[in-house]
This record gives C-alpha cells, structure tokens and sequence, in this order.
C-alpha cells in the first residue's frame, strides 16, 4: 500500500497581519494517525497556524499542503473536518441541534437525497457522544457555549473526516464533557485518524495527545512530549524554554 501522505504540512510558514508578522517561518507536518497537540499562550499564534494549513489564512512565505496537495488546490474537504474556536453554530439561526449536527453529513451525501437511516444513526451517535442526545431538539441558541461548542464537535464528527482540525475544543466545556471528548478522540484516533488541536490546558485530553508542539510568539518552541508542568502551574519550576511560552 502507499504511505498516506501527510495530512497536514506547513513549512517555513509566514503569516502577516498587515505590516506585522505573526507567524515566523513555522513549521508544522504531522504524520498519518497523529495525535498533536499546539499549546502556548494567548496571541502565541495556535488559531493562526491551524487556519494557515487549513488555506484560511495567506502565507507570505512557505508552503502549506493537505494530504500533499497545496492548500490552494485542495479539493477534498470532506476529509477534513474543521471546529473553529468561536462561534457560529446558533447565532441567531432557528436550527436544532439534531438539525445542525446533521448539516455534517450533507457531504457525505449525494445532494437532494434524503438522509437514509444509517446517516441518521451516525448523527445520533455523535449527539450522545458529546454529551447532546437530551437537547437534540432544542435550538441550538438556547445552548451554552461550551454546549454549542460540542454541537459543532459532533458536526464534524459525523462528516468522519480522516483529519480533525480542534480549536480550543474543550474551552468552556466541563470536566466530564472533557472526558467524553477525549473517549471520542481516541476511538477516531485508533481508527486512524489524524487529530491536530490546539489547547491552553489539555486536561483530560493528555493521555491521547502524543505529540506536543508549543508556539511561543509565532515560533515554534519546543516540539516533542507534552512539557511536564503543561496545565498545571505554568511558572512554578519552570525552564528557560518553557518561561518562554507562559
Ligand atoms: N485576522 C486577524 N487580523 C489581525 N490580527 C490577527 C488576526 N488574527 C489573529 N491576529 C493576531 O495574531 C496574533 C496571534 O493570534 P492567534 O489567534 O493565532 O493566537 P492564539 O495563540 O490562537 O491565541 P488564543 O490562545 O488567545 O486563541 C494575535 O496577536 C492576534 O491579535
């Protein structure tokens, strides 16, 4: 079988904001099944690289492919699926939850086809999975944001992407929902697929993150195992590298 590609690659990544640069020349290239981890402090650039591999962002310099196409000439979106870290899932839209999480398997579907009812059964199993099965029929505006956060978790999961893209998945989301993402997590994970998420803490999600990669003002300042102190107290013992991202 050929090796599969990487599904994510950035190299010599430059990001500007106007005049000012916010990624320096990053690199970030994840192998097949990857469970990797972006950490680092507010503004360090996490959003920004997971946007910049995704094509959302323009590179000023380097390159950024998908399953080794560059990001321009991607085409095959549906194997990616992508949570961005705000919203909108409800934003003023009378949908339900069950209605949202089920917009995730349009592109699985031949368009105009009505859902059969396998499609149905991955959307109910995604629902209980992040915890929504009791609010399926509510509107997705009376949800919470760590709530609505989860909506779009089950959104993508449903697409069953062989890549998921997570930012800030479990901000404003509770302890046991954490533990429920992380179960999910790593079932996609065993079956393969490549998990790239940014986090500020990983709690619950740290046994399934098996690369850490820590940005530090648009660098890339430590790449490799989850650096001890991550999630707990940042400054108390810490090292030069890691003072560097706290
Ligand atoms: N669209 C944009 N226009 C201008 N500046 C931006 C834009 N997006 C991000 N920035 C700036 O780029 C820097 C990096 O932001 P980014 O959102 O990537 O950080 P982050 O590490 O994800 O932070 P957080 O943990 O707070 O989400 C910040 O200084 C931010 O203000």
């Amino acid at each position: 079988m050929a090796k599969e590609l990487h599904p994510v690659a950035v190299r010599g990544g430059v990001v500007h904001f106007g005049d000012r640069a916010v990624l320096h020349g990053v690199d970030l290239v994840v192998d097949p099944g990857r469970t990797v981890a972006l950490l680092g402090a507010n503004g360090s650039g996490k959003s920004t690289l997971v946007k910049t591999a995704l094509g959302i962002n323009r590179l000023s310099a380097g390159t950024a492919e998908l399953f080794g196409v560059p990001v321009k000439r991607f085409r095959d979106w549906s194997r990616v699926g992508y949570v961005p870290q705000r919203l909108g899932a409800g934003g003023g839209v009378p949908a339900t939850v069950r209605e949202v999480v089920s917009a995730g398997r349009l592109s699985r579907r031949r368009i105009g086809l009505p859902a059969r009812r396998a499609d149905k059964a991955v959307v109910e199993t995604a629902l209980e999975a992040v915890g929504l099965a009791d609010r399926a029929g509510d509107a997705v505006a009376t949800l919470s944001g760590g709530q609505q956060q989860r909506a779009l978790i089950a959104r993508a999961l449903v697409a069953e992407p062989r890549l998921l893209v997570l930012d800030e998945p479990t901000a404003g989301v509770d302890a046991a929902s954490q533990e429920a993402l992380a179960a999910v997590l790593r079932e996609r994970a065993a079956d393969g697929v490549t998990i790239v998420l940014v986090a500020h803490e990983l709690g619950p999600l740290e046994p399934i993150i098996d690369r850490a990669v820590v940005l530090s003002h648009g660098r890339v300042v430590h790449d490799g195992a989850i650096p001890a102190h991550t999630g707990i107290h940042p400054h108390a013992h810490a090292t030069e590298e890691q003072r560097l991202w706290t």
